[in-house]
């Protein structure tokens, strides 16, 4: 695990709310930002997991809150935010982590799944987005958005849904780094190439050990190092970055799409 650059505290009297928070890279960022002194409020669908996540942190002696929510359902958003102004944890920080796919060749994805796949990544970062401004804009209280995308420089051969999902994702974070700005509100992105999370069981053992191995720096992520990624940009030192994309991939960029992703 990485060493923290960060001071203690940095983040004291700050509320930070975290998609995809219980489990994987989400809980590494609550982790993070829970040991530099923050507040973390967590969702996700699986109530269970977000308990045992939230009751870890409190054993760490992290204030942390959970919500289970379907990002992908407009209404449970809105309601999510009602619910925090109720309970006092307005969020300052806002870590669009939930997301995934499914790996499929482009021409075996039915509508359906390509939808599915676009309302989960493209759409339910976007309401969890415009939720989060509208409240900073009532609080007339700015505020930084982090959104984790795919390492997608070279397309993503296998995952044409994700690809496009989370391009529109990078495209809407550089639109509303300039419609937002006026508001006080940082919107920036992470791009993780493949990070060492339970959530790779699905893929191919064999396929991610070669993708891995044709890497300039030829390891997987781990989840703590784009959880340092993602404090940074929220933190002081980066107050004066806006509308970028932080590819945290190993040097993934530098080497060009690899078909062999599609799956079988
Ligand atoms: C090979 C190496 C590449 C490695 C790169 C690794 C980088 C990335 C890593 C990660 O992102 S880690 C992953 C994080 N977690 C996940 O991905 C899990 C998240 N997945 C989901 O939440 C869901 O599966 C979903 C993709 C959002 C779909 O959810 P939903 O509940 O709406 O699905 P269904 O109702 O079951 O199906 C909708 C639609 O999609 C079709 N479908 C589902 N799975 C597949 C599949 N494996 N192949 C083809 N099609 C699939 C399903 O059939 C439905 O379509 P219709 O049948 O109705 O047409
Ligand atoms: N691991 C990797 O190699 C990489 C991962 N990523 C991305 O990073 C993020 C985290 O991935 P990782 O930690 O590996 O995987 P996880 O599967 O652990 O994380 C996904 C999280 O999103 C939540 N989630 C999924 N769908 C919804 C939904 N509709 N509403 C609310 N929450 C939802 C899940 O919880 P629940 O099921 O309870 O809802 C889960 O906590 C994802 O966006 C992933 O695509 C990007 C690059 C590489």
């Amino acid at each position: 695990m990485p060493t923290s650059i960060f001071r203690p505290q940095l983040f004291s009297g700050r509320t930070v709310l975290i998609s995809g928070g219980g489990s994987g890279i989400g809980f590494a960022i609550a982790s993070l930002f829970g040991e530099l002194g923050a507040r973390v409020v967590l969702t996700a669908r699986n109530r269970a997991r977000l308990d045992q996540a939230t009751g870890t942190l409190t054993e760490r002696g992290i204030e942390a809150f959970a919500y289970d929510i379907n990002i992908r359902n407009e209404g449970e958003v809105e309601a999510l935010f009602e619910q925090l102004d109720a309970d006092a944890l307005q969020p300052d920080v806002l870590i669009n982590n939930a997301g995934g796919q499914f790996a499929a060749p482009a021409l075996d994805i039915s509508p359906n799944g390509f939808r599915a796949v676009v309302d989960l990544n493209l759409t339910g970062t976007w309401l969890m987005c415009g939720a989060f401004a509208r409240s900073a804009q009532r609080r007339e209280h700015g505020g930084r958005i982090v959104n984790i995308v795919l390492a997608l420089d070279s397309g993503i051969p296998g995952m044409a849904h994700a690809a496009a999902a989370r391009a529109g994702v990078v495209n809407l974070t550089k639109t509303l780094a300039w419609e937002w700005a006026p508001l006080g509100l940082t919107v920036n992105a992470v791009a993780p190439g493949i990070v060492r999370t339970d959530a790779l069981s699905q893929y191919d053992d064999a396929q991610l050990r070669a993708d891995v191995a044709a890497l300039p720096l030829p390891r997987m992520a781990e989840p703590e190092e784009v959880a340092q990624a993602v404090a940074y940009l929220a933190s002081p030192a980066a107050s004066y970055i806006t509308g970028v994309t932080l590819a945290l991939d190993g040097g993934e960029h530098l080497t060009g799409a690899t078909p062999q992703h599609a799956a079988p």
